[in-house]
């Protein structure tokens, strides 16, 4: 990979890659029936997943003994709009959806945000266009016909009134909290949801009424109304041959989920409009610092509490707590969860944050990397790849290639001396975009030089992938700390729940193997 080794090293591991993916069923090791052994060979992922992890596969059929007060710590990691949070959603979805209904109406204005950022996106680039088309190559290359400006420019004044709420909107979604650099976003931090709809009603009667009575914030509300007035232009700006030719030919990069939005206008337009659960899994919405959420998992005949922890990934998001002050500050104000298990501290001049909790250091990161640790070393760590992200680069770096830096983030979490103990969880998510952007014809060796002449194919790609993070592992990973490795979709709901369930009998079981309760 581009930035993590030099040449050599990069062959040296091409070719250990290469070795390990010719099929080789014996690897896998455990006892296998003859149907489990032919079609192993036949490289079967399931069967090969039940091998790698065979206690996903079998049920627990006695209560655990985990003492009472024992809280599974799992931590959600990854670098930004890897799906740490779409995955806390769809944990919520299985263990708590009472939960998650009584917060759809909260979704809705962020649901909206998300269109008015893709509508302000487009109009800025057809902009772009607009105004550098001296030499008339976007027109004649997309055949437009020289009329296109004008229909825009129509589209545009019309939609003004839309895209001037955008920066008020987020303001308002974040309750005040903005980041450095000038971005536009919103960020949210634990418990958002209430300030956003401080009624929090439902059902949709209720919400029908709330919305009617003003009890929803002022610019959510102004967005509702414009959105309802701009509908037809938002569809026909969607649907205009030059905006489909920025998304072609200049490789246009909209949030993954405007597109899933901006082909669902008139519906989300609807005055008593509820995200469903498709919306909410969708949405695009930064985390800020730790979110905490609790759940009590009813498994093997006991009940379990789980504290997950999603930690957001964004670094400029990170930059607020890394202001002035010459000396070492607690600032657990500002970072310690409901459990007040987290402390946030920094220097400035070594430019490293560090993680303190009853007055011990537990971890030291430069302040660049979104690391974070809880009090007690996590049961668990479940680190997302968006291994769909091998064409995108960092937002802050843009020399830095995703795959790479979440190799790199990946390969800190498996040395970090803190997390020996813990499982970790290895979720190669996003596939679906990565079929898709296979079956578009991009080439993963124009991105990954070392990728050579593979074929360009989901299975190939995928498995080189999973062998990349599975070499980290067994390269700087501890003896004690255990890999399970899963390729998800995380917007798929029925495929992410079995994922979860298995991920959470692996850790359990991870969990008495480690404590010696076995
Ligand atoms: N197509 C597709 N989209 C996904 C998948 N997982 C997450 N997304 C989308 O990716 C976007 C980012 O997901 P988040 O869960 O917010 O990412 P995050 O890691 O929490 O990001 P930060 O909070 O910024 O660190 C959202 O719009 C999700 O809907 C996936 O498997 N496939
Ligand atoms: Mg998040």
């Amino acid at each position: 990979m581009p930035g993590i080794v030099d040449q050599a090293e990069a062959r040296r591991i091409s070719k250990a890659i290469d070795d390990k993916l010719r099929p080789s069923p014996c690897r896998v090791g455990g006892t296998r029936s003859l149907e489990e052994e032919t079609r192993l060979k036949k490289g079967c992922q399931r069967c090969y997943n039940l091998f790698r992890f065979p206690s996903a596969s079998r049920t627990l059929s006695q209560k655990i003994p985990v003492p009472d007060d024992y809280s599974f710590v799992v931590m959600l990691l990854g670098q930004a709009e890897s799906g740490k949070s779409t995955l806390q959603k769809q944990f919520q979805l299985y263990y708590a959806s009472q939960t998650l209904d009584r917060e759809r109406p909260s979704w809705r204005p962020i649901v909206f945000f998300n269109i008015i950022k893709a509508v302000r996106t487009i109009l800025e680039e057809l902009d772009w266009e607009f105004s550098n088309q001296a030499d008339q190559s976007f027109s004649s290359l997309v055949n437009l016909g020289p009329n296109w400006p004008d229909e825009i420019g129509h589209i545009r004044n019309r939609l003004l009134p839309l895209i001037t709420i955008e920066d008020n909107l987020a303001s308002e979604l974040s309750n005040g909290v903005t980041v450095s650099g000038g971005r536009s976003g919103v960020y949210v931090r634990a418990g958002w949801q209430a300030l956003v709809t401080p009624t929090r009603s439902w059902p949709l009667s209720d919400i029908r009424n709330s919305i009617s009575s003003g009890k929803t914030g002022v610019m959510a509300d102004m967005a509702a109304r414009q959105l309802a007035e701009s509908q037809d232009d938002i569809d026909r700006l969607w649907q205009h041959p030059a905006v489909k030719a920025l998304l072609r030919l200049r490789k246009l990069r909209l949030e993954e989920s405007a597109s899933f939005f901006l082909e669902e206008i008139h519906r989300l337009s609807e005055p008593d409009y509820l995200p469903s659960t498709d919306d909410i899994l969708h949405v695009r919405l930064q985390t800020l610092g730790v979110t905490e959420h609790t759940f009590d998992i009813d498994f093997a005949g006991g009940r379990y509490n789980w504290l997950l922890y999603d930690v957001g990934g964004a670094r400029h998001a990170w930059v607020p707590y890394f202001d002035d002050g010459a000396y070492l500050s607690l600032l657990p104000s500002l970072h310690s969860t409901k459990s007040g298990r987290f402390f946030l501290c920094r220097t400035q001049h070594c430019a490293m944050a560090s993680v303190w909790s009853q007055g011990v250091l537990l971890w030291s990161f430069p302040s660049s990397s979104a690391v974070f640790c809880p009090g007690a070393s996590p049961t668990a760590v479940i680190f997302l790849a968006p291994i769909s992200a091998f064409d995108q680069y960092l937002e802050e770096d843009p020399r830095t290639n995703r795959i790479d830096d979440s190799l790199q983030l990946f390969t800190a979490i498996c040395s970090n001396k803190l997390l020996k103990n813990s499982s970790l969880v290895l979720m190669l998510n996003k596939t679906d975009l990565l079929k898709k952007k296979l079956q578009a014809g991009t080439m993963v060796k124009k991105y990954i030089t070392s990728y050579g002449d593979r074929p360009n194919r989901y299975d190939d790609v995928s498995e080189y992938f999973r062998a990349h993070f599975s070499q980290v592992h067994k390269r700087k990973g501890q003896a004690r700390q255990k890999l399970f490795v899963h390729f998800t979709s995380m917007l798929d709901v029925t495929a992410t729940q079995k994922i979860i369930v298995d991920v959470n009998e692996a850790i359990i079981r991870s969990y008495l193997g480690q404590s010696g309760l076995a």
